[in-house]
């Protein structure tokens, strides 16, 4: 079902409660514009994972709508949710490579979803446009003399450009980002960054990321949206938000903030 809105993803009053009875999320609301690059931050807790399962469409929200370039996530069935999803990269804390295949495979699976089967991203049967293509991504993420070594035998650095090269693959519209460099030394977590948000900026993609860093979400998204307990607290321009602000988020009322 496709609506009237505009913003490429559009979260409305979503509620989601676990068949367990636990509420991880109480009536949130928000939208991202193409183009934005949203920071998710919170506590251990807070409902960001579960955020990020439902834009993806792992969960259901109980309550409540998601809109993906105007499409209602719940509207559709597992076939038309395919070409919807094929919109979406994602990347992970722990990468999710196929780490006894080697890195030019693990980057052809990105093209999984512009294909009927698995065939076409299969590495001997693969078309010399797909391996070209996954060539160029390897490229651009520096990696293209690792092509065909072994995944588990690169730094996790290395792993998370590999999975990066993956999602360009994909050409996707929208990344969603689960704690991308928390698996990372700081220098490799900043390099990736830095590398991911030169992408997302070349390709204008729209970006959600969940971040425990505060500093790097200040410093490379251009919103800041904060979560405590299932509910949003923040929704700030993140060159305007204060040391004070997240200090609330984390510590909650309780303790003074350290840089008010
Ligand atoms: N499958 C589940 N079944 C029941 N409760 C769940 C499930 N997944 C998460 N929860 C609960 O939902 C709440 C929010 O969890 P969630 O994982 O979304 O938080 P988070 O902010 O991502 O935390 P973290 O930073 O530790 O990853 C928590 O109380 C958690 O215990």
């Amino acid at each position: 079902m496709k609506s009237n809105v505009t913003s490429d993803l559009h979260v409305e009053h979503v509620t989601k409660t676990y068949p367990d009875g636990t509420t991880a999320l109480q009536n949130i609301s928000f939208h991202v514009n193409k183009g934005e690059a949203v920071a998710l931050l919170g506590h251990n807790g807070s409902g960001k994972s579960t955020m990020f399962k439902c834009l993806s469409g792992f969960e259901r929200p109980t309550s409540g709508s998601i809109y993906l370039q105007g499409t209602d996530l719940a509207s559709l069935s597992r076939r038309s949710f395919k070409p919807v999803r094929k919109k979406l990269g994602m990347v992970f804390q722990h990468f999710h490579l196929v780490y006894n295949l080697s890195v030019f495979q693990n980057v052809l699976f990105g093209r999984m979803g512009h294909h009927r089967s698995i065939l076409p991203v299969m590495a001997p049967f693969a078309s010399s446009d797909n391996r070209d293509r996954a060539m160029m991504c390897l490229d651009r993420v520096g990696l293209a003399h690792l092509a065909d070594r072994r995944s588990d035998q690169l730094s996790g650095g290395q792993q998370q450009r590999v999975a990066i090269a993956r999602m360009l693959m994909q050409e996707p519209e929208i990344v969603l980002a689960d704690e991308p460099i928390a698996s990372l030394d700081p220098k490799a977590g900043r390099e990736v960054m830095e590398l991911l948000w030169d992408i997302v900026e070349e390709q204008s993609l729209t970006v959600v990321c969940i971040l425990h860093q505060t500093e790097i979400a200040k410093n490379f998204a251009d919103r800041i949206i904060g979560l405590h307990k299932g509910q949003i607290v923040l929704d700030t321009p993140a060159s305007s938000i204060s040391a004070g602000e997240l200090d609330q988020l984390y510590y909650g009322s309780g303790r003074k903030a350290a840089h008010a």
